[in-house]
């Protein structure tokens, strides 16, 4: 395997507030890599930065043989868009939606094959197909047939059900092989989804390694904290 995303040493400060200390990881091809913390922990930092959205104030970024910083809107071919669940319009028929945001790449995926990898193609056509908050926020990152997916904190905003179609949408797309980097405050979703997880708390990271590893270490250094009923034994 080797290495999609490498971030080094990452550093960005607000003004005083240091949000992202000494941030190391890298994801490998095919991987999903999860970036886990509370709220406030500097996830969309870290994220921002490797999309060249933010400007660093030290360490290094690799996405695909660029820096972000010197290349964003390369970097930007290469990933998806920059969505968040809950910020396209409610209505929006989901094969719209996907036409409309195809429309804005050089190279966009097929909607109509990515609807029918996703399970949502309907018996009718791809023209019938409705999205709910699940299937739009899951589907719009990819149509720009991305390298690298983004899915940054895709179901904090969404309730239960929502949040489960969501994790069996994002394991449709595990299954293809596409790497994904995944920002999430929710433990079990990072369990259930991530190859390797890097925990993250005021801006620093506090373990990482794959599921069953980060249980063990959590187990070892915590009798408080995250839930670790929710980890894998
Ligand atoms: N533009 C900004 N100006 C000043 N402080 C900021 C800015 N953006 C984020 N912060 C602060 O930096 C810290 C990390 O924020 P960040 O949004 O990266 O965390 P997060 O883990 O993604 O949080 P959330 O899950 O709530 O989005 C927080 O203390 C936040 O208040």
């Amino acid at each position: 395997m080797s290495a999609v995303i490498e971030v080094q040493h990452l550093r960005k400060s607000y003004g005083d507030l240091v949000a992202v200390d000494d941030v190391s990881f890298s994801v490998e091809e095919g991987e999903v890599f999860g970036i886990l913390g509370p709220s406030g922990s500097g996830k969309s930092t870290i994220v921002e930065c490797v999309k060249g959205l933010r400007s660093r104030d030290g360490g290094d970024i690799n996405v695909l043989g660029i820096d972000p910083h010197q290349d964003r809107a390369e970097v930007t071919r290469k990933l998806d868009a920059q969505l968040r669940a809950g910020c396209s319009p409610e209505q929006m028929r989901l094969a719209e939606a996907l036409s409309l945001y195809s429309s804005f790449y050089r190279d966009p995926a097929d909607w109509g094959r990515l609807l029918a990898a996703l399970g949502l193609a309907p018996e009718d056509g791809p023209d019938e197909a409705a999205g709910g908050a699940a299937e739009l926020s899951t589907a719009l990152p990819l149509i720009g047939n991305p390298q690298v997916a983004v899915f940054d904190e895709l179901t904090t905003e969404l309730d239960p059900r929502s949040r489960q179609d969501t994790w069996e949408l994002i394991e449709s797309v595990r299954a293809s092989g596409l790497t994904i980097l995944m920002v999430t405050r929710f433990l079990e979703e990072a369990v259930r989804l991530c190859d390797r997880i890097a925990l993250i708390d005021q801006g620093r990271i506090k373990a990482s390694g794959t599921p069953a590893g980060l249980a063990d270490h959590l187990r070892a250094e915590h009798s408080a904290g995250p839930d670790l009923r929710l980890l894998p034994r």
